[in-house]
């Protein structure tokens, strides 16, 4: 277990800066998600954790150890790499206890241990079968085992629960939850799904093209997103962003749609002079019959029914109740509680309010 300190750490390929300086403090057992679209840099930073690749500038401490010079196999890190494979020849229980026996553990401290960590994932029925008999979700919990089975002072995962169904993704997404609660050692867990992201992180490091755009508890980041990147990626439906100005209680958008909003303060509205970008979650909206927002579909999720309609020339979602008597083809008005309202400045890089 380790506090990892990262100081003004950088990573340049071939003269292009693909992870930006950056500062960030990670606590002893804490789980950290790196969330970020493709090509962020969420890998290359696993990588220079685990000592795969030199920083270009900066430094990583565990412990207030600087790690520059320590070699890969001496930091300490387990680390799953994204479709890590089993060894094909050995059974289950030899692919578990593969990085004890590297490290010289007596065998009935190795086979205790792999039994644990067999119990722990659920898969004792596998270990001593071979990993060609074992589905897609047996083969990652045995690989994820290989893993954890040696108590690293970091875990470090890339996309571990990718190339997994749905069902078995979100059970595992659980376990590891409760895995790595149990075991309480410091985790860093790369993932572009902003779901499993807020399911699982203490706190979540959002990257966009190499830079940290937020750091923030799962509900920081839903309820300040600090940029209308963040706001437009997390969520399970993504927030609406409009481009308009507060004019008394409506908002005007740019392209001459309104939503009537209700609540408007002095402060918002001197906040938001001039044009500017205004976040809309789908579920702070209430819709009205009769008005000039034309519906185009309507979607059960079940719980909820997603509406997609247009303000102005722009795509706009609205979550509605299951019960809705909204359909497709229906003219709506849209209405929404200015505390609702997300404030960005008009290139949606800063928030505002
Ligand atoms: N060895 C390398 N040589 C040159 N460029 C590289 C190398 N490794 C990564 N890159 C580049 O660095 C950038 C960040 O890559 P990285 O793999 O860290 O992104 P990522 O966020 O993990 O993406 P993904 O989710 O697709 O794995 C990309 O533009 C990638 O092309």
């Amino acid at each position: 277990m380790a506090r990892v300190r990262f100081s003004g750490v950088t990573k340049r390929y071939e003269g292009r800066t693909v992870v930006h300086p950056f500062d960030l403090e990670v606590d002893d057992g804490e789980f950290i998600v790196f969330l970020g679209p493709s090509r962020s840099g969420k890998s290359t930073i696993l990588r220079m954790v685990a000592g795969l690749e030199p920083l270009d500038g900066g430094r990583i401490e565990f412990d207030g150890k600087d790690m520059s010079l320590v070699e890969p196999r001496h930091r300490d890190v387990g680390m799953f790499f994204q479709n890590y494979a089993l060894y094909p020849n050995k059974t289950g229980r030899q692919n578990i206890a593969a990085s004890l026996m590297r490290r010289g553990a007596d065998s009935s401290a190795v086979r205790a241990r792999v039994d644990e960590v067999a119990d722990l994932l659920g898969v004792s029925h596998l270990l001593d079968r071979h990993p060609k008999t074992y589905s897609g979700g047996e083969q990652q919990r045995v690989a994820i085992g290989r893993v954890i089975a040696r108590r690293a002072s970091v875990f470090a995962f890339d996309e571990p629960l990718s190339n997994l169904d749905a069902l078995v993704r979100l059970r595992l997404r659980t376990e590891f939850k409760r895995i790595s609660r149990e075991l309480g050692i410091t985790t860093l867990y790369v993932t572009p799904d902003q779901v499993e992201a807020l399911a699982l992180a203490d706190r979540v490091v959002v990257l966009d093209e190499g830079r940290i755009v937020q750091v923030g508890t799962p509900q920081e980041l839903y309820e300040r997103p600090a940029n209308a990147f963040v706001a437009s990626f997390v969520g399970a439906t993504p927030m609406n962003t409009l481009t308009g100005t507060l004019k008394g209680d409506h908002l005007l958008t740019e392209d001459g749609a309104t939503i009537a909003v209700y609540g408007v303060t002095a402060m918002m509205s001197a906040d938001a002079q001039g044009m500017a970008m205004v976040g809309i979650r789908p579920e702070s909206v209430s819709l009205e019959e009769g008005g000039p927002n034309k519906v185009h579909l309507v979607e059960s999720l079940g719980r909820q029914t997603l509406v997609h309609l247009k303000v102005g020339e722009k795509d706009f979602r609205v979550l509605a109740p299951a019960t809705t008597s909204v359909r497709e083809g229906d003219n709506v008005a849209l209405r929404c509680d200015a505390k609702a309202l997300h404030h960005f400045s008009y290139d949606g890089s800063q928030r505002v309010n």
